[in-house]
């Protein structure tokens, strides 16, 4: 049997379906999180097995935007290669039945057997709101189930609900309408509420008060620089301790692994002279050495930083803060051609261009649609992050603003800002060319503030750091591995003049690159690193690990971190120059195939990538000029 859960936006229909289905799908306390139709199984107790379906939220089943079409499709039986499902669950918001009671009551016209779920049901009672749910199951003729997914009560019963339904004899399958021809639902709704909702005769003081500050028009915009100021500052302030440790334990481990292989190592005695030469003098302790413990831990040693970041992000997207900043924007961001509705998928682009050129899907107008895509590659995704980092400890000193300030974070912070800025002028001028000027207005539900749950946090930080680890095992393992076979092969010819690594495959490419890149102050290391880095951007800084721990292998000086290398071998303009090109970097291979899959068109993949490497390449090429006219060359 199959079960699809629907109702409108942000009422808790994927915290249910993570319960039922033991799924780890995204949840956030905003309107627009799930864009794509998700499916899950359940076993119930019963031992019947269900296919349950997620479905993005709608206000209705005349759909406005791609992800309400994809519900409206599934539930009328038009989605692609699928039968309807056998059973509805809609969820509702307890402390929201005004508004969700009205998308019930289409459903249940669609005549197929239902159950609603009033979740969030703590919450309704924390705010003094009673629903008399007999009444209600009564008035609807519908078997209704009070449920708090966040706190795994009323699942037992809910399942028990679809296992009575799967055993009921089979009705005929006609449509059974319970309101006459064009009924009026918002009626209808009205007098569901009076029969069976009583309301305290005042609501959401908390909220309220808070409101009034957030959303004031300056204050409001006050407290939103403070809370994106506060959290770069702690990005820098928190992570070092952690940062160092992991730094230590990386030379430990390089260390060791040269110890181990070397002629007057352990294994003296152990294994034969001839194998432990082998060891010693051949490719493979360069391999371990040189390309993996090097290439790895240049990358792993941002894992604090990034995780710090992403715990802030994951509670303000918990605490409902996240739309009320939509709301603030909104007439900045309609100044410069965005919607207010673009506000959620360029956040989080933030971690990710994919997952928020994904989330465009909400917004219903096709032309602000495509604005969002099109700028959603300059915020600073997660995965550029390292990059930063490894530049500003290198070349940014560790000394205070003001007593208080941390240089490092300001710098950080200045160049998330720049991102943004960038993304508000790129898509100004598009509006600029555009013939039809007109502006919708932003229509946003603000949904109740809500203190993070820590386990909920916990959870989300171990998701990130695993999808973190998976990359570096994954993608860096592989390409770092492929950069150091390319950078040690085929050795350096008979009379060679210079040091093998510039023989190399990779030695080549990176020194014929450097026709293009001297002028932005690019040497042929950091023009080699910058291949890889198009599969993965963190990929850069582990193939410039790779490659200066090769340079330096000759002297036995590997597994060094990788910091004073470059702060000795790199000017200032080169760093900002480099620090600048990754404000743009042309997009990564994954972002520009979402582009494709999204808007189908190899034309707007050729236009983005397009624009971000001249806007990259102009930027650093002004950034490094003027660096050197000022000295820092
Ligand atoms: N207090 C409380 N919060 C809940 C409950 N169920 C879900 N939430 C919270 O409500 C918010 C929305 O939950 P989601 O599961 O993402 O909602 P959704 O309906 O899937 O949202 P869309 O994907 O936007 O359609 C999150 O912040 C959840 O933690 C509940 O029963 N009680």
């Amino acid at each position: 049997m199959r079960v699809a859960l629907v109702g409108n936006p942000n009422c808790g229909k994927t915290a249910l379906f993570n319960l039922l289905t033991g799924s780890r799908q995204k949840v956030a306390n905003y309107a627009g999180v799930t864009v794509e139709r998700k499916e899950g199984r359940l076993h119930a107790p019963s031992g019947r097995h269900y296919a349950v379906l997620d479905l993005p939220g709608a206000y209705s089943l005349s759909a406005a935007s791609l992800d309400e079409a994809v519900t409206r499709d599934v539930l009328r039986g038009f989605y692609p290669g699928e039968r309807a499902p056998d059973v509805l669950l809609c969820v509702v918001d307890a402390t929201n039945l005004r508004l969700h009671l009205r998308f019930a009551l289409e459903l249940r016209e669609l005549g197929r057997p239902m159950v609603i779920a009033v979740n969030m049901m703590d919450a309704a009672k924390r705010r003094g709101i009673d629903i008399d749910l007999v009444a209600l199951e009564r008035e609807l003729g519908v078997p209704v189930v009070p449920t708090v997914a966040v706190k795994r009560h009323g699942a037992r019963d809910l399942v028990a609900m679809l296992d009575r339904i799967a055993t009921a004899p089979r009705e005929p399958h006609e449509p059974r309408a319970h309101l006459p021809e064009g009924a009026d639902l918002h009626a209808e709704t009205r007098r569901l509420l009076e029969l069976t909702v009583s309301m305290p005769s005042r609501t959401a003081k908390i909220d309220d008060a808070l409101d009034r500050w957030l959303l004031h028009p300056v204050l409001g915009l006050m407290s939103l620089a403070l809370v994106m100021f506060l959290i770069f500052q702690a990005v820098y302030a928190w992570a070092t301790p952690l940062m160092d440790a992991i730094e230590a334990g990386t030379a430990w481990v390089g260390g060791g692994v040269n110890t181990l292989m070397s002629m007057d190592g352990p294994l003296r005695g152990w294994v034969s002279q001839e194998t432990l030469r082998s060891l010693s003098e051949g490719p493979v302790r360069s391999l371990l050495v040189d390309g993996i413990i090097a290439g790895l831990g240049g990358v792993i040693v941002f894992l604090p930083q990034i995780l710090i970041l992403f715990a802030f992000i994951l509670a303000l997207e918990e605490s409902g803060y996240l739309p009320r900043a939509a709301f603030l924007l909104d007439r900045m961001m309609a100044g410069a051609g965005l919607s207010g509705r673009s506000f959620i998928p360029l956040l989080s682009s933030f971690a990710c261009a994919i997952p928020g050129i994904m989330a465009t899907r909400s917004i219903q107008d096709p032309r602000d649609r495509l604005a969002t895509i099109i700028v959603a590659p300059l915020m600073t995704c997660s995965a550029r992050l390292p990059v930063y980092a490894l530049l500003i400890g290198a070349f940014i000193p560790q000394q205070k603003v003001w007593g208080v300030l941390n240089l490092q974070g300001l710098v950080l912070f200045g160049l998330y800002m720049a991102g943004i800025l960038s993304a508000l002028v790129v898509s100004w001028v598009m509006k600029k060319w555009r013939r039809d000027k007109s502006e919708h207005a932003l229509l946003l539900e603000l949904p109740s503030y809500r203190i993070p749950h820590p386990r909920d946090l916990l959870i989300g930080l171990w998701e990130r750091a695993w999808i973190f680890l998976r990359r570096v095992g994954g993608i860096i393992l592989s390409l770092t591995v492929l950069l150091w076979f390319l950078l040690s092969f085929p050795g350096a010819p008979e009379g060679a003049t210079m040091p093998a690594i510039d023989y190399s495959f990779a030695g080549r490419i990176g020194h014929a690159l450097t026709a293009v890149f001297a002028p932005i102050g690019f040497n042929w290391q950091i023009c080699i690193a910058l291949i890889p880095g198009l599969a993965a951007r963190e990929v850069a800084v582990s193939s410039l690990a790779t490659v200066y721990a090769l340079s330096a292998a000759d002297d036995d000086a590997a597994a060094q971190a990788l910091t004073p290398i470059i702060t000795d071998s790199w000017s200032l303009a080169t760093a900002l120059s480099l620090l600048v090109w990754f404000i743009y970097a042309p997009q990564c291979i994954s972002t520009l195939a979402t582009i494709k899959r999204e808007t189908g068109s190899w034309k707007q993949v050729a236009i983005s990538a397009g624009y971000l490497f001249a806007l990259a390449y102009l930027a650093s090429l002004l950034t490094y000029q003027v660096a050197v006219a000022l000295g820092a060359g």
